[in-house]
């Protein structure tokens, strides 16, 4: 039976797959359209169907060929500020297209989903950390498409017969210990990514978006999480799920928080590196703080992280970044 993963090339998904290989799982099919994923992102043994979520031909194929069981559905658009200046394509590419995939599967028979939704889904929360019994209130498009699809999910799910574990990813950071997978994005706008850009010369400066929100040094707050934790995540909710438990909703986070200027200053010694930044403006949709609450996937699921440390994750991008422009000038 076998696993299917949506968006499997790009940045987490691809961490997703190599976590299922290294667990031992030997019927992994990946599809994704390579809008902003690569190839070679993927082992060898990995089937890649190329092509859209929302193909509901093609979807179906793969999942009656493979016997598809379970679903983790990762493929989407997810720049915060893209979502706020072209919403439409938002909800197209987030909403729409998951009420398709989730159709494909339930008229296939498709027994669990995984899917990946974000913090972003509490917009602007009062106080830090955030529950998740605390009242979603999204502040931006990225945050409502993806609001959307959890409810999408949770009514198809009571309704079709598929359980599902809808995790809500904090800010997802660092590459694979072993240097198979990283973000890799040429363009990407993640702080972390950035920034060890700016420390490695492949960019002039780091604008700071922000210095004057209500948080202790003016930046905003948010937590990081190492991209394998949250791999493995998906991989005890999978084996929850595959072991009869009930459907959940689950952040992802350690629970702490680093401030814009923190991290610069981590990416900075860790790297050794100095480099220019300008403060600049607030940028638009960007809530000041968020942090996990952090407890519930510990209880239900016993998650463990092994890489809740920011200098590790930091140190992990940089050999990544690094290991990239090696690829890149290949
Ligand atoms: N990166 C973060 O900090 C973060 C935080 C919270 C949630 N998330 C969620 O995690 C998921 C993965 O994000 P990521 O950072 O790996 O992004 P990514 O852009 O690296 O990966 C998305 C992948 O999906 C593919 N894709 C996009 N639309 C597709 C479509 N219609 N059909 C087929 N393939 C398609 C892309 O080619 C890419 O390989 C997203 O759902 C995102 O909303 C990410
Ligand atoms: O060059 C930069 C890049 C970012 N930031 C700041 O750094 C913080 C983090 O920004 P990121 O772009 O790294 O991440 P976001 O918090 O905007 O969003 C990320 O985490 C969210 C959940 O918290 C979403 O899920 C989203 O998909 C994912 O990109 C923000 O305050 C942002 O303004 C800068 O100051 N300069």
């Amino acid at each position: 039976m076998a696993v299917l993963v949506t968006g499997g090339a790009g940045y987490i998904g691809s961490h997703m797959v190599l976590a299922l290989i290294d667990a031992g799982h030997d019927e992994v099919v990946v599809i994704d359209d390579l809008s902003t994923g690569f190839d070679w992102a993927l082992p060898p043994e990995v089937t890649l169907v190329l092509g859209d979520v929302a193909d509901q031909d093609l979807v179906a194929r793969t999942i009656r060929e493979h016997q598809v069981e379970a679903l983790a559905h990762f493929a989407a658009r997810i720049v915060v500020p893209d979502s706020v200046a072209d919403p439409l394509h938002y909800y197209l590419a987030n909403t729409v297209k998951t009420r398709a995939l989730i159709e494909t599967a339930v008229k296939e028979g498709v027994k669990h989903v995984i899917f990946s939704s974000t913090a972003a889904v509490y917009g602007e929360p009062e106080t830090v950390p955030v529950p998740e019994s605390l009242v979603t209130n999204p502040i931006n498009p990225y945050g409502r498409s993806k609001l959307m699809s959890e409810w999408m999910i949770a009514d198809a799910a009571k309704a079709h017969g598929f359980s599902y574990v809808i995790l809500r990813y904090f800010n997802v950071a660092g590459a694979d210990p072993r240097g198979r997978s990283g973000q890799s994005t040429p363009n990407a706008t993640h702080l972390i990514k950035v920034a060890t850009q700016s420390a490695l010369g492949q960019r002039t400066h780091l604008e700071v978006y922000g210095t004057d929100y209500p948080t202790p040094d003016g930046s905003c707050l948010r937590d990081y999480i190492q991209v394998s934790d949250l791999a493995e995540a998906h991989l005890v909710a999978l084996n929850h799920l595959r072991g009869g438990g009930d459907s959940l909703t689950l952040n992802c986070g350690y629970g702490r928080g680093y401030s814009v200027l923190e991290v610069i200053e981590v990416v900075k010694r860790v790297s050794g590196k100095d480099f220019e930044v300008r403060l600049s403006p607030r940028r638009a949709g960007d809530p000041a703080q968020i942090i996990a609450g952090a407890d519930r996937i510990r209880s239900e699921l016993g998650w463990v992280p092994k890489h809740d440390d920011l200098d590790g994750i930091v140190r992990q991008a940089l050999d990544w970044e690094d290991s990239l422009s090696k690829r890149n000038r290949r």
